[in-house]
């Protein structure tokens, strides 16, 4: 189904270099409404909604196991990997690369971070049965992933019937950021712990994608501790030097 060009990428460049990049080096995050328009976000949220409906979302894992509590007292929230290319995800394609775009022109921008690669897109759906995400830092030890983008999908959200709100506890500042997670709305926030943030209690569905961008230097780095600790015994030291 060709969509409309909702943004120019004119239009993208602008929005980037004159409300992202100067937001998130102020305030550490930023969200832009209204980014792929009505038909092309419609046509995600049918995507994800199929997913959902056809089983294609798996309990999420759990971010820190707390023994012998019920999984589903902590999350509820459930997710799917997608890279843009599986049938059925064209739209969810189309937003990933005008995300890219929008990241591309924002990474020069960014200081020193060179932002060349991102995570694939996690679908996210939390079923409105009271289960949020606890507080957490995405990032908090350097794995390599320097900005968060979450793309959310609800339509007629009422923070006060429904909850689900986002809220960003940003480091060293005296106030909270509570974000909704409205359709087409776009948000981005640095990884790390500059941005401890919590998913409220959700009752009803709630629906959102999230890709990850990498720091390039910070992501080859972890991949070379990671490599170290998962190296073969007999390349540990045995015994203390
Ligand atoms: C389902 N879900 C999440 O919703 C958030 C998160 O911070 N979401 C913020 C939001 O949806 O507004 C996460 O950070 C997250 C991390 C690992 C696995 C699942 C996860
Ligand atoms: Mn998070």
């Amino acid at each position: 189904m060709p969509f409309i060009e909702h943004v120019s990428d004119s239009d993208l460049e602008r929005l980037a270099l004159e409300r992202v990049v100067p937001a998130l080096l102020a305030h550490g995050f930023c969200y832009v409404d209204g980014v792929l328009g009505e038909l092309a976000g419609a046509a995600v949220l049918d995507q994800v909604k199929e997913m959902h409906r056809s089983g294609a979302l798996q309990d999420g894992r759990l971010a820190g196991s707390v023994p012998g509590v019920h999984r589903r007292s902590i999350r509820g929230d459930k997710i799917a990997w997608v890279s843009g290319a599986e049938r059925g995800c064209e739209a969810i394609s189309f937003l990933l690369n005008l995300i890219d775009k929008l990241i591309s022109v924002c990474a020069s921008r960014l200081g020193s971070k060179k932002i060349r690669e991102r995570s694939k897109a996690m679908v996210a759906c939390y079923p409105g049965n009271g289960a949020g995400y606890v507080k957490h830092v995405d990032n908090p030890n350097c794995d390599g992933r320097c900005i968060t983008c979450i793309y959310y999908l609800n339509k007629n959200w009422s923070a006060t019937e429904h909850g689900g709100v986002l809220r960003i506890f940003p480091e060293g500042k005296s106030y909270v950021a509570d974000i909704k997670p409205l359709f087409d709305r776009l948000l981005f926030f640095w990884s790390d712990r500059r941005n401890p943030h919590e998913v409220q209690p959700s009752y009803a569905t709630r629906y959102a994608i999230t890709v990850w961008y990498f720091d390039s230097e910070e992501r080859a780095e972890a991949k070379r501790r990671f490599r170290d600790l998962t190296a073969p015994a007999d390349s540990l030291p045995t015994s203390p030097p």
